[in-house]
């Protein structure tokens, strides 16, 4: 399918999608870069390149795909250096989580025929671990992938980077920029933010030590993805603020709603409020999720 592919940023989310396309004989040659010299040298150890590079135009010399797999601001300054060695029959994509903020820096740096070949993308799968010794072959298996074109794009191109994920296992949809990133708020960008609050004031209670030895499963469920990259998440939350400010609000009224309930012990209104939300995570759940096959109800995304 691919010749080379330049990885940028060989950590969980670039080094999987190279481990599964090498797995799958989808790509020639891999070669990576990251910013630190010992990040490069692991994921050539552990077999997610084939060799590292100094530099990103090292990078994608020769490369006709390109994957940005950074935190979404670092992607400033690899886009800016990509303006100026991006092979002109290279193909780029990305897998940040976050899309308007990561479109406009490609139009910030990109020539019109560079942002042309820009597929901005975002794979719906990954875990609170990070780094190359985090990435597995099987990510993507049985995940949704948000394509998310910008109007510059040739279909044709889309179709190479959809196909591309396809091979690794994962299931292509496509939305509008601004619309994926207002989804994307509600339904992990929020659940994030609310799991590094809980686990935070949790963390400031005098007997926090017990908090966490008497932890139910539930405690566990609930708070797994507070152990994710605070990097990651600063930049998300940054770059998606408003979208999230609206989440977080949102969210806050519901709890102010339940405190009231609780507060003046209303136990029919709090059962009834229980009985919805049960019946609609019960219904609404499991049969968005239907096509994902290889999905259990409970994992991490
Ligand atoms: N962790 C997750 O579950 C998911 C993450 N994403 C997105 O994927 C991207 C990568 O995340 P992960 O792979 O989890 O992070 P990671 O921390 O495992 O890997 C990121 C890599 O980028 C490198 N890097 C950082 N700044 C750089 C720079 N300026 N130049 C070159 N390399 C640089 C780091 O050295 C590291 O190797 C992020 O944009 C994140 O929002 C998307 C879906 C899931
Ligand atoms: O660890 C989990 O459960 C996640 O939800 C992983 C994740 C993190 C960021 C994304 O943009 C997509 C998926």
């Amino acid at each position: 399918m691919f010749r080379r592919l330049a990885l940028i940023g060989t950590g969980l989310i670039g080094g999987s999608l190279a481990l599964a396309l090498r797995e799958r004989g989808e790509v020639g040659e891999v070669v990576g870069y990251s910013r630190r010299l010992d990040t490069r040298l692991a994921a050539e150890r552990l077999g997610l390149i084939d060799r590292p590079a100094d530099s990103i135009s090292e990078a994608v010399a020769g490369a006709d795909i390109v994957f940005l797999a950074t935190p979404v601001k670092a992607m400033d300054a690899v886009l800016g250096e990509l303006a100026t060695c991006l092979p002109d029959d290279a193909l780029v994509t990305d897998g940040g989580s976050v899309k308007g903020a990561v479109v406009e820096r490609a139009r910030a740096h990109l020539s019109a025929a560079q942002l042309a070949r820009f597929v901005p993308g975002h794979p719906i799968a990954g875990r609170e671990r990070s780094g190359p010794e985090a990435a597995t072959a099987e990510l993507y298996r049985g995940h949704r992938v948000i394509l998310t074109p910008i109007a510059e794009n040739r279909a044709e191109d889309v179709a190479r980077i959809e196909a591309m994920w396809q091979a690794v296992g994962a299931r292509v949809e496509q939305l509008d920029v601004a619309h994926h990133d207002h989804v994307l708020a509600a339904t992990s960008h929020l659940p994030h933010a609310a799991a590094f609050a809980m686990v935070s004031s949790l963390a400031r209670l005098a007997e926090r030590y017990e908090v966490f030895r008497y932890a139910a499963g539930g405690f566990c469920d609930f708070t797994r993805i507070a152990s994710s990259d605070p990097v990651m998440w600063r930049d998300i939350c940054l770059d998606n603020r408003n979208e999230i400010l609206a989440m977080l609000d949102h969210y806050r009224a519901e709890l102010d709603c339940l405190r009231d309930m609780l507060e003046s012990a209303d136990g029919e209104a709090i059962e009834s409020y229980f009985a919805e939300a049960k019946a609609v995570r019960d219904a609404l759940y499991p049969a968005a999720q239907a096509d994902l096959t290889s999905r259990p109800d409970t994992r991490g995304a």
